[in-house]
């Protein structure tokens, strides 16, 4: 059998289907978006987060990628509007980055590929649990944010990242308390909207994706900041944790869409 997945060549994009057949199903995620084909959609409203900064517990290396987990118990911290049809509890957030500033993000919009791509991660509070949600095809939003690399540097941003040198090896956990991730989202709340998958195994077809239009600025700094992080525990050689992206999935028949004006 293949090794636990990961990014790989022994492990890779190419091979989860061996163990997670989902993987190859047809609305899997990232996908282009190539702006000339989005549909505006009359129906599509804004979308607006309630967060309770209270809400923010840890931050973890995961050996794959940075994750802030949220207590998701009540509607405490909840997404909703844009294009769903009821209310989304946040659950976590991670980010996906590169080795390099030309490569990190998912979703690639009109063949630019960004430097990075942050998921915040909720799910349909009308069903019993997380692992229900996961079941159903309106169980998850994941709203995506995308890392472009500037010298303005985003500041909200520090604060994660001043908390990377606590958890530089895999499996290294943090108290991470009194955080609201809607300080991380861009001025423009413009989105794009397609019904597709988590980008890791299972790959679960079980996700609307809200992908905001605008990305936020991250210097060279703090991109070297995760890139310092390892996908290694702290008794393995350090193995720098980056490229945690997911290579593009076929469109096949699936609609970008996108509201008006
Ligand atoms: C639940 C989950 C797991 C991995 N990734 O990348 C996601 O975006 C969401
Ligand atoms: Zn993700």
């Amino acid at each position: 059998p293949p090794p636990p997945w990961g990014y790989s060549k022994e492990n890779g994009p190419d091979r989860w289907h061996e163990t997670y057949p989902l993987a190859k199903g047809n609305n899997q995620s990232p996908i282009a978006i190539l702006t000339k084909d989005v549909f505006k959609d009359p129906v599509l409203l804004p979308w607006f987060t309630g967060y309770d900064p209270g809400a923010s517990k840890t931050i973890k290396n995961t050996g794959k990628t940075c994750r802030i987990a949220f207590d998701d118990t009540f509607d405490r911290s909840v997404l909703r509007g844009g294009p769903l049809q009821g209310i989304y509890r946040l659950r976590q957030l991670h980010i996906h980055w590169g080795s390099t500033d030309d490569k990190g993000s998912e979703h690639v919009v009109d063949a630019t590929r960004y430097a990075g791509e942050i998921h915040v991660v909720h799910w349909y509070s009308k069903y019993s649990n997380y692992a229900d949600a996961v079941r159903k095809p309106d169980g998850v939003v994941i709203l995506a944010i995308l890392l472009q690399i500037g010298k303005t540097p985003k500041p909200e941003m520090k604060r994660i990242l001043e908390e990377i040198h606590n958890i530089k090896t895999k499996g290294k956990e943090a108290p991470f308390p009194n955080f609201d991730p809607s300080i991380l989202f861009p001025k423009n709340r413009s989105y794009w909207t397609y019904q597709g998958s988590f980008t890791t195994p299972p790959c679960e077809e079980c996700v609307t994706w809200i992908l905001l239009k605008e990305p936020i600025i991250v210097s060279e700094d703090q991109m070297e900041m995760l890139r310092s992080l390892s996908s290694k525990s702290a008794d393995e050689p350090h193995c720098p944790l980056a490229d945690n992206w997911r290579p593009l999935q076929p469109l096949n028949n699936r609609m970008v869409r996108t509201p008006c004006q």
